[in-house]
Order: structure tokens, then C-alpha cells, then sequence
């Protein structure tokens, strides 16, 4: 369905102005290769600035390549990007060339954009309005909605006048769980009823790992992993997460609670640890059967989930180099 190979492009360096500082040069993809097969659904994880929006939008046709090729249902949209929103529908991060519209305007009017008749652009605007339930909010601009609202009628829009391939950027940000839940039941839908092909980019991981059938993993420009959900948790299988939470501060001043410190990731009465399970067999009994069991609030071991796997990708260089499958 659609295939990449060799995809680079390298943003150019600024000259700092006016006491600035200029930027240097940066590859923001780096030889990117990847297959999805029809009917997919394929998640693009990564940290902040791994070059997966330069990646969709050089996938989408908006922007092209310094080098390397992007073929898509047969079309080389390098040489004819004018062809991709023939052949997918694409979610930005932006919604501003709709916001004056209300969220009826926006559905339809997109729709008649792909080639719909009035009267079916209408009909398909209504069902996709009810079928993510925001009919009531129809005659509203979006200019004029709370971000997780108007995220949920550009989606809308995106859906009107069905695409082969449906590319959704962070399609969930700013929604409520409803909202959410709504996304993706009406993306998981559309690949079951009528074969879509989903590439979608996402931060989301604990979310995505419930639709995702497969997973590649950017870092600085380069895919560093792709593989199934199942098979990239594999990758930290010997692993263990236990997650502590203290009623107060952490009692540091106790030696076991001082030395399972050096292991943890904080954030504020949380600690979240990766260890291997014996390791973490007596983490356990070393706060649950002393002193410190007292200063607990709660405590959970688990095996790892796909927000591990990202964790250990991205979270350190080491890992990352552990990680990339050769
Ligand atoms: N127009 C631009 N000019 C110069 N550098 C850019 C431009 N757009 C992006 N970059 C840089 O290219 C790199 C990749 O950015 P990109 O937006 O593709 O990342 P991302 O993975 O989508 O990030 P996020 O998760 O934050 O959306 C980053 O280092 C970013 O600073």
C-alpha cells in the first residue's frame, strides 16, 4: 500500500538576527524506509522532534524530500504529489484553513472538495457528525470550540468523502476520553468495515497500543524500531515495572528506600522503576516488610507496556542502541 525508501530531508541552517542565535542544519529524516501493508493500522511513535510530522507531510505530498522515494497505491508522490489527496485523507497538527467554517460547513464542504455530490456530502456529513457525537455542535464555527471540540470536527472533516488511507497527526490531542474513545472506535471501523489503511502518529502509547497493529519508533530522523506492539514489549520482556507511591515525601533516609532511589524515575510522590523480576521481587519486600511499608501509599508491579518499550527506545542513548533491531 505504501512504501518508503532512502527518505531525507535536512531542514537548512538560519542566520541568527538582530543579536539572535541562528539554528544549525537539522536532518530531520534520515533514511527512512517503511512498508504498510493495505489495511493496516500503523502507529509512528517518538519523542518531540523525531521528525514524524516531516515525515507525514513528505508522505502526504506537502513537502518534498531532499532525497529517496514515497509510493503510494502504485503513485510516486516524490514526482506527483498532486495525486495524494486523491489517495488519502490527511490530518494535520493545523486546523486553520477550516477554522472560519462552522463544523457542518467544514464536513461538507470537505467532502465536495473530494469529488461528493452535494446530496451525498451532506449524508456522509451527518453520519460521521452523529457517529462521533457532535451533531448538537454542528452550526458552530471552529473557531469558536474548545480545542479537544474543534480537534473532533476536523476529524469529522477528514472522514467526509472516504480516502483509501486515512494519515492522522496526534489526532487525539487536547480530547476528553469520550472524544477519544470516539476517534478510535471510528478509525478501528473504518479499517474493519471497509479495509482502510490508518498511518497514524501518535505520543499517546498506552491509548495506541489498543489499535495499533504495527509500530515504528523515530529518533532523531531514523526509524530505530518497527515491529508488532507484542513484538517491541519482547524487547523488555525481562523486564519488570514496579511503581511506588508514597504518602508523603519518599523516607530517603532509609537504606533501602535510598538505594531503589537510583533505579527510579520520579515524578512527585510517584517512583517508577524498570527492574528485572527478581530485582524487583525484592524491591517489593524491602518496602512492603520494614519501615518503609509505612510512608506507602500504594504499590503495583506490572509487565511492560508499549510506554516502556517507547521509554527504553527513547528514553536513553544506551537503550537505544540495545534496541535497534539489526
Ligand atoms: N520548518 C522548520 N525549519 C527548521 N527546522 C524544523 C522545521 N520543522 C521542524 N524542524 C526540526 O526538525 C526536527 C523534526 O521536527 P518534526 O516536527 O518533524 O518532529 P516531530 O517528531 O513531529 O515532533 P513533535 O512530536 O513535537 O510534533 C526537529 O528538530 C525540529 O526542530
Amino acid at each position: 500500500m505504501c512504501s518508503v525508501r532512502g527518505l531525507r530531508k535536512t531542514y537548512p541552517a538560519s542566520r541568527g538576527r538582530r543579536g539572535t542565535p541562528g539554528t544549525p542544519a537539522v536532518r530531520a529524516t534520515d533514511e527512512v524506509r517503511l512498508d504498510i501493508a493495505r489495511g493496516e493500522i500503523f502507529g509512528l511513535l517518538g519523542p518531540n522532534g523525531a521528525g514524524k510530522s516531516t515525515l507525514v507531510r513528505q508522505l502526504t505530498g506537502l513537502m518534498r524530500p531532499d532525497a529517496g522515494s514515497v509510493e503510494i497505491l502504485g503513485h510516486d508522490i516524490v514526482r506527483h504529489p498532486e495525486r495524494a489527496s486523491r489517495i488519502l485523507a490527511y490530518l494535520g497538527q493545523e486546523s486553520t484553513a477550516l477554522d472560519e467554517l462552522t463544523v457542518s460547513l467544514a464536513a461538507e464542504t470537505t467532502g465536495r472538495l473530494r469529488g461528493l455530490s452535494l446530496k451525498d456530502a451532506r449524508a456522509e456529513r451527518d453520519d460521521v457528525l452523529d457517529e462521533l457525537g457532535i451533531a448538537a455542535i454542528a452550526g458552530r464555527p471552529l473557531k469558536k470550540l474548545s480545542g479537544g471540540q474543534r480537534r473532533l470536527a476536523c476529524f469529522a472533516a477528514v472522514l467526509v468523502g472516504e480516502r483509501p488511507l486515512l494519515v492522522l497527526d496526534e489526532p487525539t490531542t487536547g480530547m476528553d476520553p469520550v472524544a477519544r474513545r470516539a476517534v478510535w472506535a471510528a478509525v478501528d471501523r473504518r479499517r474493519a468495515e471497509r479495509g482502510a489503511t490508518v498511518l497514524l502518529v501518535t505520543h499517546n502509547v498506552i491509548e495506541a497500543e489498543t489499535v495499533l497493529d504495527r509500530v515504528a519508533v523515530m529518533d532523531q530522523g531514523r526509524v530505530i524500531a518497527c515491529d508488532t506492539p507484542a513484538g517491541l514489549k519482547e524487547r523488555v520482556a525481562g523486564e519488570v515495572r514496579v511503581e511506588l507511591v508514597w504518602r508523603q515525601e519518599a523516607p530517603t533516609e532509609l537504606a533501602e528506600v535510598a538505594r531503589l532511589r537510583e533505579h527510579a524515575v520520579e515524578s512527585g510522590r510517584r517512583w517508577s522503576l524498570r527492574l528485572a523480576p527478581d530485582e524487583a521481587r525484592r524491591a517489593v519486600a524491602a518496602v512492603t516488610g520494614g519501615p518503609a511499608f509505612d510512608f506507602l501509599d500504594d504499590f503495583t508491579l506490572a509487565t511492560p507496556s508499549l510506554e516502556d518499550v517507547y521509554l527504553a527506545l527513547g528514553g536513553s542513548r544506551s537503550g537505544v542502541k540495545g534496541l535497534v533491531k539489526a
